[in-house]
Parts: structure tokens; C-alpha cells; sequence
């Protein structure tokens, strides 16, 4: 475990850091409240594990922990294990402390056993959060991707147009949206089934992945459509780019079961602009996919343009 101890003794500090270092822990050392709350903040993500001396300059244990736990916040992937040390084992202090956010209490002179049997119970401590963590970002991910495909799915897609959409609010950036929905896939389902069609719908990923430009994103936001976001590209761009996807799908074959599929795909577009919706924007580049499709489809669309 990353153990950061908050003890402004040299001698105690050394002391706790040998008897950490020995139980096989790393230990990062700070020496007052102050910095303790300060190493915090830009690395808590580092650390599983602290311990704080009650009594410090500047800014007491009880202080620091208070001001951690807060920062922390109530959820519970959040909570870091300290335990608190002191020369004290006055009642008061001790209830103090875990009032104030501690899970374990050690009182000076360190007793290697008393220490170890504390490190024990806050390492489960410690263990169930990185748990919850790993299961936190699992369910993250599950609930972002797209299962079939493994690009983001509609939510994700959603989120990140989003974002895409305030940093070109922002900076006064040129930003596109695309539709892109693959012709007459009903045909390619009944013909060779189900299974025939999720094959396609892989392969079709797989391709705009492996041609996909350096911050353009893609989701599948429908059975047979996916959604793309250009950052940085005009309408004019937007045209080349998705013309170039277009190209990329449809170019080479696709092969299922012995047989060879050909398919195309129409693309609608639309460019941003700054007094937009999202809803707005996606409904724009929608009619412009409508239009592809209504006027002979395997082409691109850009509204307005
Ligand atoms: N295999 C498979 N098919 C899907 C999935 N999601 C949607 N579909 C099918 O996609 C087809 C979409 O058909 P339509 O909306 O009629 O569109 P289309 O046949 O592509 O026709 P156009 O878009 O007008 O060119 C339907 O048959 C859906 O059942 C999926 O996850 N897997």
C-alpha cells in the first residue's frame, strides 16, 4: 500500500517510516497540517492509506482530516483510510479524532504490533475501496459502450457532443456533426440473418475506426447508425471527411458465411453554430441524412452547404 504519514517529529516520522517500510508498505512523508491537506489535493489518487499526528503546527491532524473528509465528500469510493497517531489516549482525543473522519487511532510510543494489527483493519479498509473503484469504472464502461460494436453508445456519444459543443463555444472553434446509417440494412438482415447483419455492423466500426482521424469521435446511436463528431471542421471539411468515410466503407467487400456483401452508406451533416441545441444540431444533420437517403442514397449530405 501508498502510505502518506503527516508528522511533524523528524524522529517519529523516521520511526513510523521504518516500521511501515518493514510491513512492506511505501511510504511518502509530509510534515504539518498544511502540507498534509496541500499533497492531498494533487495526489490523492496516489495514496491508500494515511496517517496523521494529531498534534501539528500550523494546522492540527484534526483540522487536516476534517478538511479531507469534506473535500472527500459522501461518496464512498472516496474514502481514504487514515489513522490517527498521538501521544494522547486521553478518551476525548480519541473520540475527537474519529468523529473527525479517522478509522483507527495509534497511540506514542509506536508499538510495532499495535501497529500492524491497525494497519490490518484499515488495509481491508482500504482493499474494499479499490474494489468499488474497479467496479465504479467497470459500470462505467458498461454503461458507455455500445456492446456490440464497443464504440460509445447514444449516452456517451450524447455526453461527448456536448462537451465538443461548449469547447467550440469556448474558443470560437469550428465543430461538425455527422450521421452516418448503412443503406437498406433491412436487406442484409433478411438475407443472411441476424447474425449476418451484427457481423456487418462490427466490420463497419472496425473500418471507421481503423480510418478514423485524430479527434474525431464515433459512436452507434441507433441499430444501423452512428454518430460522428468533427471537431475543428467546417461544413466544407466536414464534406471531405465524411466522403471519406463513405469511401472507406463502401469500397471493399464484406464477407459473411462464404458469401461477399457489398453495402453503402449514406451520411447527413450538419456544422455547428453557436446559438444551437444539441437537440437542434442533431435534428439538422438528421434531415440532412433523410435528404442523402431520399435522393438516391451512398452519399453525403451537408445542411445548408
Ligand atoms: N443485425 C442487427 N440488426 C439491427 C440491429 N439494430 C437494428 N437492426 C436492424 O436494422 C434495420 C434497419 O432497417 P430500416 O430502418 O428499414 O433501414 P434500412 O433497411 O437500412 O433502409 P434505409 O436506411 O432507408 O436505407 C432493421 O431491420 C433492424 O431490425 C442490430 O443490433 N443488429
Amino acid at each position: 500500500m501508498n502510505v502518506l504519514i503527516a508528522e511533524d517529529s523528524p524522529s517519529d516520522r523516521m520511526l513510523l517510516k521504518l516500521h511501515l517500510e518493514k510491513l512492506g508498505h511505501s511510504v511518502y512523508e509530509v510534515s504539518n497540517g498544511i502540507e498534509l491537506v496541500q499533497h492531498f489535493y494533487e495526489h490523492s489518487e496516489e495514496f491508500d492509506i494515511l496517517v496523521v499526528d494529531l498534534n501539528m503546527p500550523g494546522k492540527s491532524g484534526i483540522e487536516a482530516v476534517t478538511e479531507i473528509r469534506k473535500h472527500q465528500g459522501s461518496y464512498a469510493a472516496n474514502w481514504i483510510p487514515i489513522i490517527f497517531l498521538s501521544g494522547s489516549d486521553a478518551e476525548d482525543d480519541i473520540l475527537k479524532c474519529i468523529e473527525a473522519g479517522a478509522d483507527a487511532y495509534l497511540s506514542k510510543p509506536i508499538q510495532h504490533k499495535v501497529l500492524l494489527a491497525k494497519l490490518i483493519a484499515v488495509t481491508r479498509l482500504a482493499h474494499m475501496r479499490q474494489e468499488l473503484l474497479a467496479a465504479n469504472s467497470q459500470l462505467e464502461a458498461l454503461s458507455t459502450t455500445d456492446y456490440l460494436t464497443n464504440l460509445p453508445n447514444r449516452r456517451a456519444f450524447e455526453h461527448t457532443l456536448r462537451d465538443e459543443m461548449a469547447k467550440a463555444r469556448r474558443h470560437a472553434q469550428m465543430l461538425s456533426v455527422a450521421i452516418l446509417d448503412i443503406d437498406h440494412f433491412k436487406q442484409i438482415n433478411d438475407t443472411y440473418g441476424h447474425d449476418g447483419g451484427d457481423l456487418i455492423l462490427r466490420e463497419v466500426s472496425k473500418r471507421l475506426m481503423a480510418s478514423q482521424r485524430s479527434g474525431d469521435v464515433f459512436g452507434r446511436v441507433g441499430g444501423e447508425e452512428f454518430g460522428l463528431i468533427l471537431p475543428h471542421t467546417n461544413a466544407e471539411e466536414a464534406k471531405i471527411a465524411c466522403e471519406r468515410y463513405r469511401e472507406v466503407l463502401s469500397t471493399e467487400d464484406y464477407h459473411y458465411d462464404g458469401h461477399i456483401i457489398k453495402l453503402t452508406v449514406s451520411v447527413g451533416a450538419c456544422k455547428f453554430d453557436n446559438d444551437i441545441s444539441q437537440l437542434e444540431l442533431i435534428k439538422r444533420a438528421d434531415v440532412a441524412l433523410y435528404m442523402a437517403k431520399n435522393t438516391g442514397r451512398d452519399k453525403v449530405v451537408i445542411e445548408g452547404y
